[in-house]
């Protein structure tokens, strides 16, 4: 059933309530608290934006790749990464804000993106370590939100993560194949998973004692997971990975628990967090500036579509 904005107020405010219930969607006509559209523009958001500054960390890499074939590979995931950026943004716009206002926000520094991208990609084998974390946590993160209670945004999430799941694998394969290379490179894996093991984690958000939004998002159907679930999914999912791959993760504090059924592990450095997420994070001024010159290099082609559309429009 479909309502229409000239319901009651608290008509409108049952049929969402009972649409949360039943674990349906949300589209964009329905009428919905102004609070959950705005919490959704801010992950979406926030998400898109996350997509599109990713692509500078490993797009540091594909002048200098190996191969032919390594280049391909890593091209092609790069341009799959602008792709998800442009599908969330249109998720995002289904709510009433358009992709140049977010972009705004980004440049100035009014909306945020990954803390993980705040990191330098120092090796080639930090191409391989992203795919194999980077993407796997984010694959943690986004399969259950291909069931978020909003439908652009839940719809958005399946193709993104058919997507991710095929960039983990390549990343998987490039670290395999480095490992049964030489010492030299299998000490590049090590030393690159080392330094990426941490910020993965972070990528989950903070603690749940800690997570100011976890529990309306999760009461609104926004997120399906805690941040702490999410993060003990990802530590059990990689755990046998790195054994089959011969590489050690970076904690001591790592063990099976047999009593809970999961790994035990130690806590990443939460005010390292907290700095990069408040924009003093290692790279995050060579990010933002990179975007912000790409933004300023695309106005003409903006003037032009824009000149463009008006002149179609006009005949
Ligand atoms: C789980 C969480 C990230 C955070 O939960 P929430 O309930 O929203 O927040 P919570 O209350 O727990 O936190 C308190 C505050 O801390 C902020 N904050 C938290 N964590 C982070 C963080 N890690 N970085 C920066 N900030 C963070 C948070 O915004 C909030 O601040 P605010 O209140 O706004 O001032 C959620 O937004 C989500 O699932 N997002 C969708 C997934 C997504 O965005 N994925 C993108 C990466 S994957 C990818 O791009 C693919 C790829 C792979 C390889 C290469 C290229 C591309």
């Amino acid at each position: 059933m479909t309502l229409t904005d000239h319901a009651p107020d608290d008509v409108l405010e049952r049929h969402f309530e009972a649409t949360i219930a039943r674990n349906d969607r949300i589209e964009p006509r329905d009428w919905m608290p102004e609070g959950y559209r705005k919490t959704l523009v801010r992950q979406i958001a926030q998400h898109a934006h996350s997509e599109i500054i990713g692509m500078q960390p490993e797009g540091n890499w594909i002048s200098r790749a190996p191969s032919l074939r390594r280049k391909a590979i890593l091209l092609a995931k790069v341009q799959d990464e602008a792709g998800h950026g442009l599908y969330l943004y249109s998720a995002a716009e289904t709510l009433g804000v358009s992709r140049l206002e977010l972009t705004e926000m980004l440049i100035s520094g009014r909306q945020k993106y990954s803390s993980i991208f705040n990191y330098p990609t120092l090796s080639y084998a930090d191409v391989g370590t992203i795919g194999w974390l980077v993407d796997g946590a984010a694959i943690c993160n986004q399969v259950p939100l291909c069931r978020t209670s909003y439908g652009p945004y839940g719809r958005a999430m399946i193709r993104v993560c058919k997507e991710e799941s095929f960039h983990q694998r390549q990343g998987y394969e490039l670290l395999a194949t480095m490992m049964r290379g030489t010492d030299e490179q299998r000490a590049m894996v090590q030393e690159s998973v080392n330094r990426f093991w941490w910020p993965a984690l972070m990528m989950f958000g903070p603690p749940d004692a800690d997570s100011p939004n976890t529990a309306q998002s999760m009461a609104w159907g926004i997120k399906r997971n805690t941040n702490d679930e999410l993060r003990q999914k990802f530590v059990d999912m990689s755990v046998p990975q790195a054994e089959a791959l011969g590489v050690t993760l970076p904690d001591p504090e790592l063990i099976w628990n047999e009593e809970r059924g999961h790994h035990d592990f130690g806590q990443p450095d939460w005010e390292e967090f907290m700095e990069g997420v408040k924009g003093n994070g290692p790279c995050n001024a060579q990010r933002m500036a990179h975007r912000r010159r790409a933004h300023e290099d695309g106005a003409w082609v903006r003037e032009a579509a824009t000149a463009y559309a008006a002149k179609q429009a006009a005949s």
